[in-house]
């Protein structure tokens, strides 16, 4: 059984976070494993508490998962501050993990915030670089490229810069445009653009649904030769 690991925060809901990640782990058949990065206490009403690891708590749990069970592929989803980021990332390399899906979690829906402002450039500077793909949300999307998303030409745009910052397959999920009546993602591999859309779901429960997304691409990449993803 191949197996992917989640290096994200706790969502004591149970819609988000590594509690999400593990449970779509689990629905497209790979091995699930975590590392923690923060406790959150969440409900859905909102965030009510967030405890941050250690950098060192986050390095030993990576460390105990990769020299023993082995990790196919891996997702970080909240990291929340710049001593996780660069730990997680020194890790990665130590590894020479290859098969690296990083959702760029910032914000939560209801509006707390999972990561500390002073540490989007750590996320840029060391993260970034060694990601296969990155799922930006389009807030966090402005937020790496400080530029206002608007239409698919600044979306495009946007994942332009995304990919000169050193990830090498970008995905710009439309979940947050809700002037449309469709939900549109953009992919962007460096060279071809793509857009995938579905019609919008007339829903408020989309907690967690980033989180989600990033842990299915985690899975289906764990279960794919590398000579495959080269060209995806
Ligand atoms: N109402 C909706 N109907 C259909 N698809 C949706 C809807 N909302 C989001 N999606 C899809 O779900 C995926 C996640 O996108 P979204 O933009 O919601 O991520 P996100 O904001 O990072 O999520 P979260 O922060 O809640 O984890 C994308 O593929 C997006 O197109
Ligand atoms: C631990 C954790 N990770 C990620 C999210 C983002 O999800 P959302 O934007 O839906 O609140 C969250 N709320 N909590």
């Amino acid at each position: 059984m191949e197996k992917a690991l989640t290096i994200a925060g706790s969502d004591s809901g149970g819609g988000a976070g590594i509690q999400a990640d593990l449970k779509t782990f689990q629905e497209l058949k790979v091995f699930g494993m975590s590392a923690l990065t923060a406790v959150t206490a969440q409900n859905t009403l909102g965030v009510q508490g967030v405890f941050p690891m250690e950098a060192e708590v986050v390095a030993e749990q990576i460390q105990s998962v990769g020299e023993d069970i082995g990790v196919d592929a891996l997702k970080t989803g909240m990291l929340f501050n710049a001593e996780i980021i660069e730990t997680v990332a020194e890790k990665i390399k130590r590894f020479a993990w290859d098969k690296v899906v990083v959702d760029p979690v910032m914000i939560a829906k209801g509006g707390a915030p999972l990561l500390q402002q002073e540490a989007v450039s750590a996320l840029k500077n060391h993260l970034l670089p060694l990601c296969f793909v990155i799922t930006p949300n389009i807030p966090e999307a402005e937020v790496l490229t400080r530029m206002t998303i608007h239409s698919p030409d600044d979306k495009k745009e946007a994942a332009r810069r995304i990919h000169a910052l050193g990830a090498k397959n970008i995905v710009i999920k439309g979940g947050h445009d809700v002037n449309t009546n469709e939900a549109v993602d953009l992919l962007f591999n460096g060279a071809d653009f793509e857009f995938f859309s579905v019609p919008r779901i007339e829903t408020k429960n989309t907690h967690g649904t980033g989180c989600t997304f990033s842990a299915a691409i985690t899975a289906q990449l764990a279960k794919v030769y590398l000579y495959m993803t080269r060209y995806l």
